[in-house]
């Protein structure tokens, strides 16, 4: 004791370390054994490789480790468990041997800068893994085991992931301007996947094909030039499922949710900074997108002004434009993250900016339309577990295919009794219901439509304008808009056998990405 504290007095501590370290590699000489320290921070930032270990060691089973830590971290489902600390874990990769050991130390608290997101777990203790081997294995284990837990870990993680819904915060309560991180998740258990939904089976193989497509294709849109992400957009009236077919992607992706309500950004910078801070392998929801964009100056032809989204009461000169809309889409979104999905919805395709529709913006174009008679079977089966042909389920598909009715609809119908034949008659009751009110207004329209010009129908210009207000209901008569189809296809399908059409969809004006039939 006197011994030291003469050392400590007499010997400055920058000469102690000297001789200690000298003495640490004189004694390391005798052993072969060398060790890798990986710290939890690599400056400020988070190591991630820090992070995958404790994953990967959290996987690897060893009986001989007597002490584990377990966290239930705030709205998560499952249990994590990780390294006890100073505890040894032995591992073996392609028969090497390697020792992990968790250390942590306290020291005395740093001051950190209050941006940092991982302030608050940088206080005064530090904490990092160090791994033993032979040193005649520092090449394999540094080359092949370091990237073999990394790639263990992400695939651990994926397993385990709950899915998050990202919303923006309240800036109200958060203060003005984005200066932290500007979202804030919920766990995400929506039901909904692509087993419950009810559409048509064609559209929905080509959604999942599609999806799998993307996930395979990182080199091939590396090798084209492209950045790594594909847009939907999803239109139809309200009740068919829009949002349900976002659930059941991220489901099916497992990837988190972006929510980005566009009438609460204030700023193009905004929108920036809000799109550059979400994470990749998510999904980007931008909902009823016609609600938040006013277009009417562009629809007349008038030179294009920035088009304000949406103003702030308390700062006129903020805005949201159109422009900065599609840059996030296509300029600055594509330089920022990988395996992304942005989905666009909206009840209105035909209020939709052309810029918007221009292809390579929106990739694939998803009509959520009214109930199908498959779409119906399909609610039939997960509503009341009726697999085969039921006279009264039948009998609801029949009218089904001749009345508009939204799948939201017939679920409410479906939720009504316990008793699937009380279900089903209360269910046709209501379609018939339905099929009654709509010939009434539709003879009330036709009345409406004598006043309507109808455009000429010698040429294409003609059917175009005509197809146009068809989708404006109530205002052309059903049959005529129908009549004008026939004549159309039948022109078609006669040029095609001339050969002076080669792909009468194309003809029809039809981008590739619309899944309708010609008859629809
Ligand atoms: N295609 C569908 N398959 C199964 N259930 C559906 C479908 N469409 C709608 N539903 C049911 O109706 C409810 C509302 O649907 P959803 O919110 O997905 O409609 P939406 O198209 O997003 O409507 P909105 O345009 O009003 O946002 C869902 O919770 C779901 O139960
Ligand atoms: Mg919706």
């Amino acid at each position: 004791m006197l011994l030291r504290s003469f050392t400590r007095d007499l010997i400055p501590n920058e000469l102690r370390q000297y001789f200690f370290t000298k003495f640490h590699h004189f004694l390391s000489t005798f052993t072969n054994d060398i060790s890798l320290i990986i710290n939890e921070f690599d400056g400020l930032n988070k190591n991630q490789l820090f992070d995958a270990a404790e994953i990967y060691l959290a996987t690897i089973p060893n009986p001989s480790t007597k002490c584990f830590r377990a966290s239930l971290p705030e709205k998560e489902k499952k249990i994590h468990v990780s390294i006890g600390q100073n505890e040894d874990l032995i591992d073996k990769f392609c028969g090497i041997q390697l020792k992990w050991k968790m250390v942590s130390k306290q020291t005395q608290a740093r001051y950190v800068p209050y941006s940092n997101p991982y302030n608050s777990t940088i206080n005064s203790e530090i904490k990092y893994l160090v791994l033993c081997f032979h040193k005649k294995h520092k090449i394999k284990v540094i080359d092949e085991y370091l990237p073999y837990v990394l790639e263990r870990s992400k695939a651990v993680k994926e397993e385990k992931k709950t899915l998050k819904l990202h919303t923006l915060k309240n800036q109200r309560v958060y203060g003005p301007g984005i200066s932290n991180y500007p979202w804030e998740s919920v766990t995400l258990d929506h039901p909904s996947n692509f087993e419950t939904l009810a559409m048509d089976d064609e559209i929905k193989n080509m959604i999942l094909d599609d999806l799998n497509t993307f996930l395979k294709r990182k080199e091939f849109y590396r090798k084209v030039g492209k950045a790594w992400k594909r847009g939907y957009l999803l239109f139809g009236p309200p009740g068919t499922g829009k949002s349900s077919l976002i659930a059941a992607m991220a489901n099916y992706l497992n990837f988190d949710v972006y929510d980005l309500e566009l009438t609460d950004i204030r700023c193009n910078s905004d929108l920036r900074k809000l799109v550059i801070s979400t994470a990749n392998r998510s999904i980007l929801v931008v909902e009823d997108i016609d609600a938040s964009i006013d277009l009417s100056q562009r629809k007349k032809g008038a030179p294009k002004p920035p088009q304000p989204i949406y103003y702030d009461q308390h700062n006129q000169g903020s805005k949201v434009t159109l422009s900065g809309l599609l840059n996030f889409i296509d300029g600055l979104w594509s330089s920022c993250g990988d395996e992304r999905i942005i989905v666009f919805t909206t009840n209105h395709i035909d209020k939709l900016d052309p810029a918007l529709l221009r292809p390579g913006r929106m990739d694939v174009h998803i009509h959520m339309s009214f109930c199908t008679p498959c779409g119906f079977k399909m609610l039939v089966n997960n509503y009341l577990g009726i697999k085969g042909p039921h006279p009264l389920a039948l009998a609801g598909e029949r009218l089904i295919a001749s009345t508009k009715v939204t799948p939201a609809e017939v679920g409410e119908q479906l939720l009504k009794s316990d008793d699937p034949e009380i279900t089903l008659r209360g269910l046709i009751v209501f379609l018939e219901r339905r099929k009654e009110s709509e010939m009434i207004r539709e003879e009330e329209s036709s009345e409406v439509s004598n006043q309507v010009i109808v455009p000429k129908m010698d040429n294409f210009g003609g059917l175009e304008e005509l197809l146009k207000m068809s989708k404006r209901e109530n205002i052309v008569k059903k049959n005529e808009v129908t009549n004008a189809l026939k004549i159309l296809i039948e022109f078609l399908e006669g040029e095609f056998e001339k050969g002076n059409v080669k792909d009468p969809k194309s003809s029809l004006g039809l981008s590739e990405e619309v899944t309708a039939s010609p008859e629809e």
